[in-house]
């Protein structure tokens, strides 16, 4: 059994902060491990470690900071059977709720300035026989394309996930994202057609992420749209990759992207006030961004940070389970299928719970 499976157990149960994960398609698994409970954050994005960001800009990230922690990679071992267990029961307040919402939201967008906005919701899921360690191991086993991680701090609370979304990986100065948006369920084959709508939809997402980048980058490469698999999900994804200008950093570089209209909407700052003012409750860290921040070899002077959209996410509280989903409206969503598509999102947590 991996060291940082005993670890994880062990920091748990003495309140101590940590995070484990790994990263999309990768065997190691890495962990930062604090030895004591103080509270680090950061907004000027510029220490070394672990970084855990709400969706909502003006609230601080929280650190781990690599110097106060232990930090710790493996190769990743897992043993044991899957007996994944698919359960579903859909809360119908919340499911009469969200489609309101989803309807107030395509109204707005046929009658004012803006074009998408993404609407979420959380549901809440009874564990029974609450194993950390298991769920966590289930997660890694089923989602070997995802950042797949669980993170733990006494005063912030326990989150899991398992996100296909990358935010932005940066080595020095070069970069790289991905615009991802559109769903559909996967059934056998990668070999979809996709509908104007979705199309439409992601390509927004894209024009927007150009558009921000062009002010602080050059070389700019945007390549061919592609399918991509999440678990029982299929969404399109569009590769970005350019230069960081000099006289630009990390922190101008994270705020021109986040939030993306893939997890918030556009005009950004318009999508941004209707969903706060508009959701059900608040989305705290689902949304938000979270990986690792200026680490690399003290040796040679490459520096890189590789942060995940924390999508895909669950946050347990006393053997409750809250999941979060969400998903883009726009003048053409129909709120009964944009249900739909939350339960399917869902999906992902609930099969390892
Ligand atoms: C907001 C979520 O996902 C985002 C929204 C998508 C969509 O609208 O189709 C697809 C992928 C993500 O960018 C979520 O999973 O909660």
């Amino acid at each position: 059994m991996n060291i940082c499976f005993k670890k994880i157990k062990d920091s748990y149960s003495n309140k101590l902060p940590f995070v484990v994960y790994r990263k999309p398609k990768e065997t190691t698994i890495s962990s930062f491990f604090l030895k004591d409970d103080m509270l680090y954050t950061t907004s000027s994005f510029t220490e070394k470690g672990f970084v855990f960001a709400p969706f909502n800009a003006e609230e601080k990230a929280v650190l781990f900071p690599l110097e106060k922690s232990e930090y710790l990679e493996e190769e990743l071992f897992l043993g044991g059977e899957k007996t994944l267990k698919d359960y579903f029961k859909t809360n119908e307040t919340s499911k009469e709720d969200h489609i309101k919402l989803v309807e107030k939201a395509i109204d707005e967008i046929n009658n004012n300035e803006l074009q998408k906005v993404v609407i979420s919701r959380k549901e809440l899921v009874a564990i029974t026989d609450f194993n950390l360690v298991e769920i966590y191991q289930k997660l890694l086993d089923s989602y070997a394309n995802a950042f797949v991680y669980v993170w733990f701090h006494p005063k912030i609370g326990l989150w899991l996930g398992a996100t296909p979304e990358t935010l932005l990986e940066i080595e020095n100065t070069n970069f790289k994202t991905m615009s991802l948006a559109g769903t559909q369920v996967f059934k056998d084959t990668e070999d979809v057609i996709w509908k104007a709508k979705e199309l439409e939809e992601q390509q927004l997402v894209t024009s927007f992420i150009e558009n921000q980048l062009k002010m602080i980058s050059s070389h700019l490469e945007i390549d061919k749209t592609e399918t991509v698999r999440a678990g029982n999900l299929l969404h399109l994804k569009t590769k970005v990759k350019g230069v960081l200008d000099t006289s630009s950093n990390l922190k101008t570089l994270i705020r021109a992207l986040h939030p993306t209209p893939a997890v918030c909407g556009l005009p950004r700052e318009l999508a941004r006030s209707f969903i706060l003012e508009n959701e059900h409750y608040t989305r705290s860290f689902y949304t938000g961004f979270l990986g690792e921040l200026n680490l690399g070899l003290s040796s040679s002077k490459t520096v890189k940070s590789n942060l995940f959209v924390n999508l895909r996410c669950m946050q347990v509280e006393d053997n409750i389970a809250s999941i979060y989903i969400g998903g883009g409206i726009t003048k053409d969503s129909k709120a009964k299928k944009e249900w739909k598509e939350t339960v399917a999102k869902s999906k992902v947590m609930k099969l390892v719970l």
